[in-house]
């Protein structure tokens, strides 16, 4: 077809009428007779543009009146496009019709021509386009049947390329988003309806010629050529805009539709692929916005431990989109991966959605009730205080506990104590003090930390002639974080070098002044030896104690502190525990966390059975399942099996917890395996009979590494070796079981062997620490050591043709071996490091040749020999490296 484009043809295009269109071609010099009148595609273009924007590169004088019409029409974004070349009239239709879309999507975001192709007076073609688009649209829209002419010449002669730009321009997804939304009448959609009506009824003759551009409902990143109707319609859609008079009401229209296809558009990130940055920018936020109305999914309540997909799920999102999101803030996860607290907050932002973290063990928080059903104050009564004592290392705090225990506990009652034990009870004055032993100031921390503030009052031991170490610094930090109150007992007075004025000197300094200075630390001066100054230390305890006022209700049923657990032979699982509330009886059904049991035997903190256990009094229980954790908090139930359930529950999630963790720490520690370089790691898992050596084992086993390798504790736990850890040990590559004074029954026994797991066993610590060591002696590289073999001087050298240049020498040191390393040294300076290749005696090879005789050498691919160079022979020897 000719290139010729009629007066009508851009009179639809322009959305104006033949007469306005003949009397603006005159506008621009260009001289058209009637409606029938034909122009070249460029002056068609100039004059369609011109009437939709009032400018043109042939007018010297905008005129205003059309600006106008035009401004309208597009409801502002044009402002812009002024920016860019007059010349650009297409590209003025295609920003407008960008635009359009974009703006039904978001309002919010007022023009944005920047993201739109950059236009440039020689890219004409896709202007083109735009005009073609236009002129289809219109037909339809006006029913009058659609000279093809410019379409197909525009079609025949624009390049693909040029389509997907359209399609960049537009956006998928806002394509998509007219095709299916529902329209009211008049609106854009309504139109296109009509339209869709109309061509069936007209044969499409401009379809016929050229391509379609389609988006597809899907993949809205794709754009096809087709001639069905389906992909006109989406076109038209666009182009519709154009032709509209009334922008606002399009836009009202967009917006509704938007809300059906949200959710569609949300879940195809891909589509962003095509389109340009600003629009990139303005469909993100679009998107955050839509997804809140759409979905209408505002809040949503989880687990703590949720996986993208789980939490995409919840949402009402695609894993990619929140995949996507995080990857955009540059976090890395897959959809298996668990969210963090941090990732849980940016994605509800996100989204727009309130997240809840809901507790997990919600349903399983035996604590939490107790303090809501238990605890009644009306029937509270004074109980005992329960006392910490810490220190730095050698001050005397175990020496302190006994004699306080010895001499407030008659030695016959005792038993003669000769057993250390984590917690008893004494009386002074006939009131009961309870003193517990924390293993060290880290442990009484955590387990505040897990809300078994047993303590009431802490003691700090320091000893009078040593004065304030790095221990007693640290003990100070724990005890003021404790809140509780502090007493410092300044022990060894009975030493020459005691010297209490130095202690409360350096306690001052450390915000402890004593309260003869003017503070409120009580001093007292002790010796843990002699037992002096101890009842003053008792008395002061007491005093401490009637200020705090400490009450509980002993009626209640029981809430007790585990302090010491341990698997006993014949025995089962023990747990030292200190009554906080109520009071334990022999009988009782107990939950503690994971662990349950129906009390069996509750023996006293000097051995002897007793029935009950109450306020502050401290014993030991048998009947558990399972070896209860240091720390953990026991309460009485109704019944055996409502413990059972809360310990199950808790021990399920514990489980899930360590699984996910192991997950979790395997692909964090693989990005941090890249940053350290070449570190290797033996994940362990370690079992013990009592808590005390699990502590030891477990921090003499960390603290056991270097640069290269250590030692990864994915889990340590009092107890038997237990299929569950045979699961975890599978979880983590290279995993073994350490057991301490445990075994692995039959059945486990067989089972690791069958999934090919580990396990040691030991009953000497040393050996499984050693035992250890070598395990990761095994992982370090091998240190290559050289060992000198011998010295050889160069006499004289011979070249040989083809062969290369053989060194005359004279051993002069060990012997020379062929195959052997060598290195030649000329004037003191290594010049050359190989390998022998060739080592003759006369014209024999030779393997070896010893101090004193003559040999011919050659060298591996070197052949700059000298006279008066020496060479110097060793072997390399690969050493296992012990840590
Ligand atoms: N002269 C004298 N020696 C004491 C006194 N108290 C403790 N000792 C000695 O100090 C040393 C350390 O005492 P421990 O009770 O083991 O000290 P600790 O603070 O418990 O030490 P760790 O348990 O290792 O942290 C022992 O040799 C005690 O005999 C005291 O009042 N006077």
């Amino acid at each position: 077809m000719s290139d010729n484009v009629r007066v009508y043809e851009i009179a639809e295009e322009a959305g104006a009428s033949s007469n306005e269109v003949v009397a603006k071609a005159k506008d621009l010099g260009i001289e058209l007779k009637s409606p029938q009148s034909a122009v070249s595609f460029e002056d068609a273009e100039e004059i369609a543009n011109y009437i939709m924007t009032g400018k043109s590169s042939r007018l010297k004088k905008k005129p205003a009146k059309v600006k106008k019409v035009v401004t309208k029409k597009e409801d502002s974004p044009k402002e812009s496009s002024n920016e860019e070349n007059e010349p650009i009239k297409a590209t003025k239709n295609e920003q407008t019709e960008v635009k359009k879309v974009e703006e039904s999507d978001k309002k919010d975001e007022p023009k944005k021509d920047k993201p739109l192709k950059s236009v440039t007076p020689n890219k004409i073609v896709p202007k083109r386009r735009g005009l073609k688009i236009i002129k289809k649209r219109k037909d339809k829209e006006d029913t009058k049947p659609l000279p093809s002419n410019n379409e197909i010449s525009v079609n025949d002669n624009q390049p693909k390329k040029a389509m997907k730009s359209l399609s960049e321009i537009l956006g998928g997804s806002d394509v998509e988003e007219k095709k299916t939304a529902p329209l009211p009448p008049k609106s854009t959609e309504t139109k296109v309806s009509a339209k869709k009506k109309e061509k069936k009824k007209q044969p499409a003759k401009s379809h016929e010629h050229g391509k379609v551009i389609e988006f597809e409902a899907e993949t809205k990143e794709d754009f096809k050529s087709s001639s069905s109707d389906e992909s006109l319609l989406g076109e038209e859609v666009v182009l519709l805009d154009m032709g509209l008079t009334d922008t606002s009401k399009i836009f009202e229209d967009h917006n509704k539709s938007h809300d059906n296809k949200k959710q569609s558009r949300a879940s195809k990130p891909a589509a962003f692929g095509n389109r340009p940055q600003g629009l990139k920018r303005g469909k993100r936020k679009k998107r955050v916005k839509h997804t809140k109305e759409e979905v209408s999914i505002t809040e949503v309540t989880i687990p703590e431990d949720i996986r993208v997909y789980e939490f995409a799920e919840a949402c009402g999102k695609s894993p990619s989109e929140v995949i996507s999101v995080l990857f955009g803030l540059g976090m890395m996860v897959t959809k298996n991966d668990f969210l963090k607290q941090d990732e849980l907050e940016i994605l509800g932002e996100e989204f727009g959605i309130e997240v809840t973290v809901k507790d997990a063990l919600e349903d399983a928080n035996y604590v939490e009730e107790y303090q809501e059903e238990e605890i009644d104050e009306s029937h509270f009564v004074t109980r005992p205080p329960v006392v910490t004592i810490m220190g730095h290392v050698d001050h005397g705090k175990t020496t302190l506990l006994d004699k306080i225990r010895s001499s407030k506990v008659a030695s016959g009652e005792a038993g003669g104590i000769t057993q250390h034990i984590s917690a008893y009870t004494i009386k002074q004055n006939n009131q009961k003090i309870t003193f517990v032993d924390t293993p060290g100031h880290a442990a009484f921390s955590e387990m505040r930390a897990r809300g078994a503030d047993v303590t009431d009052i802490v003691i700090i031991v320091v000893a009078a002639d040593d004065g304030v170490m790095p221990q007693t610094e640290e003990v100070i930090s724990h005890a003021k974080a404790s809140g509780c109150p502090i007493i410092v007992a300044v022990n060894k007075m009975d030493k020459e070098t005691a010297n209490m004025d130095m202690v409360k000197a350096q306690m001052a300094e450390r915000d402890m002044t004593p309260v003869d200075w003017g503070g409120d630390i009580e001093f007292i001066g002790v010796s843990a030896r002699t037992g002096m100054g101890i009842d003053d230390l008792l008395e002061n305890i007491l005093l401490q104690s009637e200020i705090l006022e400490l009450k509980a209700d002993p009626s209640a049923k029981a809430k007790a502190v585990v302090v010491e657990s341990s698997l006993e032979k014949g025995r089962g699982p023990v747990a030292t525990v200190i009554v906080q509330n109520g009071t334990l009886r022999v009988g009782d059904n107990v939950v503690c966390d994971t662990t349950y049991g129906r009390v069996k035997a509750i023996t006293n903190d000097l051995g002897k059975p007793v029935k009950e256990l109450t306020l502050s009094e401290t014993g030991s229980i048998l009947g558990l399942n399972e070896v209860p954790g240091a720390g953990t908090i026991m309460v009485g139930q109704d019944s055996e099996k409502e413990a059972r359930e809360i310990a199950n529950r808790r021990a399920e999630h514990v489980r899930a917890k360590e699984l996910s963790k192991s997950t979790k720490v395997s692909l964090e520690e693989m990005s941090g395996l890249i940053a350290e370089g070449k570190i290797k790691q033996l994940p362990v898992i370690i079992k013990t009979d009592v808590a005390g050596s699990l502590e030891a084992i477990k921090g003499s086993l960390e603290k056991i590494q270097n640069e290269e390798v250590k030692v990864r504790v994915i889990h340590a736990g009092v107890g038997g070796i237990t299929e569950s850890d045979l699961v975890l040990a599978s979880a983590s590559e290279g995993c073994i079981i350490l057991g301490f004074n445990v075994r692995p029954t039959g059945s486990v026994k067989s089972k690791a062997k069958a999934d090919g797991i580990t396990i040691n066993t030991y009953s000497v610590i040393y050996d499984l620490i050693d035992d250890v060591k070598d395990a990761l002696s095994g992982m370090m590289s091998a240190v290559i050591r050289e060992e000198n073999t011998g010295q050889a001087e160069v006499r004289d050298t011979f070249v040989v043709p083809k062969v290369g240049t053989v060194a005359g020498c004279l051993v002069t040191d060990g012997k020379v071996i062929r195959g052997g390393h060598a290195r030649i040294i000329r004037d003191g300076v290594v010049t050359y490091t190989g390998k022998i290749s060739s080592l003759k005696r006369f014209k024999d090879d030779v393997k070896e040749v010893a101090n004193g005789y003559e040999c011919g050498i050659m060298f591996e691919k070197f052949n700059d020999i000298k006279v008066g160079d020496f060479i110097e022979t060793f072997i390399q020897i690969e050493e296992k490296v012990h840590i």
